[in-house]
């Protein structure tokens, strides 16, 4: 075992990502872990006592900032391979610094985490994607109803429960995957039963409360909107594997259908990819699955994508919205999407039609006439799943694209570009 250092490439601000467009790709590909799922599982980690062992953990920016936080708060932190081993025994701090809680939305959910095992908590809050306002006031208002007293002072949330959390009653007034996610952490250990009504669906829930419950935990009805968490004063530290990553699977899907391509992957969860394959099926593409394994086989010009509106699980998911746009921009006819959970999730459609794509937005929506061909250009990604669909663009396009700013696209994608050169793109980092 070696101190954790996983070999994320924390690039400096003028790397980019060359590619050169034209390349049909094929070939297999194995999905890594979910980063929507390793997060708050390192957070999990904290309730524990004894040693949390994470198989299938994705090497992003993301989870190197996770491991970071969780070494300051004094847990040992080691890997092997895509093996992450986290003890937090001897755990010395409740407090994360604001250089770490701004570099990623997950440093949030390490809130519920350290007030449940310490009684008190200092954050500030979260930074993350820009996409649009991310308040984070029903985590805060979760967080109340178990008896947490939370003050926000200079910038820092000042969270302490005095007497330790207990049980309630909570109705999120929105499906949030990062208020539920707290909810968990914080219900698991406290006294009593929490209740958690208009909770959030995604697969990712439904992962924590997996690994919650193999620790010890008593939680029902994860993946549904109603949630029961009955509390237990122990959790012991297990062995788990991370949940294969739905949106990584469909990016990669996108890049081969763009390219008019056939692309294996394995490791595959295909139901929580139900909401997108019906998107790649109205392209034309053909889409076979067979247990972890998943095929698709795209026509050399895609059909529109028609109608995209992205929803809470179990509807399309936002965060495949860009790389599928990437399909609708180059597809035969007119689609339209709307974004229906960020304010602000379009900052690649500009992008696109700086390669030539005809995009038109309108508040939420996005009008994308098809257009034969893109032409290579340079251009900036400023966010993580826009700056995966500027590079899939860019395999479709002719000539040269660079996307700046990649270090986007470290923080969800495990060693992007040498995926795609396997399936045969040409692709590379500068
Ligand atoms: C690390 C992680 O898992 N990130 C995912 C998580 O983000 P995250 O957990 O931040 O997303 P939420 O489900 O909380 O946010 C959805 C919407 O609710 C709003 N909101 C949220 C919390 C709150 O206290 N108040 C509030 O108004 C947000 O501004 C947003 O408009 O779910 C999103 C929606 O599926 C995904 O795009 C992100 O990839
Ligand atoms: C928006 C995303 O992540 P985060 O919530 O961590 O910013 C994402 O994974 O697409």
């Amino acid at each position: 075992m070696e101190e954790y250092e996983l070999e994320h490439t924390g690039c400096a601000r003028q790397e980019a990502v060359l590619v050169r467009g034209g390349n049909r790709l094929c070939g297999e590909l194995t999905v890594q872990g979910a980063k929507n799922s390793t997060l708050p599982l390192l957070a999990a980690a904290l309730l524990c006592e004894g040693e949390t062992v994470l198989h299938n953990c994705p090497a992003l920016s993301d989870v190197h900032t996770a491991v970071t936080i969780l070494r300051r708060l004094g847990c040992r932190c080691t890997h092997t391979g895509d093996t992450l081993t986290v003890c937090a025994d001897g755990m010395t701090r409740c407090d994360i610094p604001h250089s770490l809680m701004r570099e990623m939305r997950s440093s949030i959910v390490f809130l519920g985490a350290i007030l449940s095992r310490c009684g008190e908590a200092r954050l500030s809050f979260p930074g993350g994607c820009e996409l649009g306002p991310r308040p984070i006031d029903l985590h805060l208002e979760a967080l109340r109803k178990l008896g947490a007293e939370i003050r926000e002072e200079h910038g820092c949330l000042l969270c302490t429960a005095p007497g330790g959390l207990r049980g309630g009653f909570v109705s999120l007034a929105f499906p949030s995957v990062g208020a539920t996610e707290n909810l968990l952490l914080a219900a698991a250990r406290a006294k009593g039963t929490t209740v958690l009504t208009n909770a959030a669906r995604e697969p990712e829930i439904e992962d924590l409360a997996g690994y919650l419950n193999r620790c010890g935990a008593h939680i029902h009805g994860a993946g549904e909107s109603c949630i029961v968490i009955e509390g237990v004063p122990h959790l012991y530290g297990s062995t788990y594997t991370v949940m294969p990553d739905r949106i990584a699977a469909a990016t990669y899907m996108a890049a081969a259908a763009v390219t008019g391509g056939t692309v294996l992957l394995r490791d595959v969860n295909s139901e929580h990819l139900l909401p997108v394959l019906s998107a790649f099926e109205s392209t034309g593409c053909a889409v076979m699955q067979s247990g972890s394994e998943l095929l698709l086989r795209a026509p050399q010009r895609l059909k529109p994508v028609r109608h995209v509106r992205t929803m809470p699980y179990p509807g399309f998911p936002t965060d495949a919205q860009a790389p599928v746009m990437t399909m609708a921009a180059v597809g035969d006819g007119t689609s339209i999407f709307v974004e229906n959970i960020f304010e602000s999730r379009y900052k690649h459609a500009g992008e696109l039609n700086r390669l030539g794509a005809k995009i038109k937005l309108e508040g939420k929506v996005a009008v994308i006439e098809g257009v034969p061909q893109l032409s290579g250009a340079p251009v900036s990604a400023e966010d993580l799943r826009g700056g995966a669909a500027l590079v899939i663009a860019g395999l479709a396009a002719q000539g040269e694209t660079q996307v700046m700013h990649p270090q986007y696209i470290d923080r969800g994608y495990a060693h992007f570009e040498e995926n795609l050169r396997a399936l045969g793109a040409d692709v590379y980092r500068i």
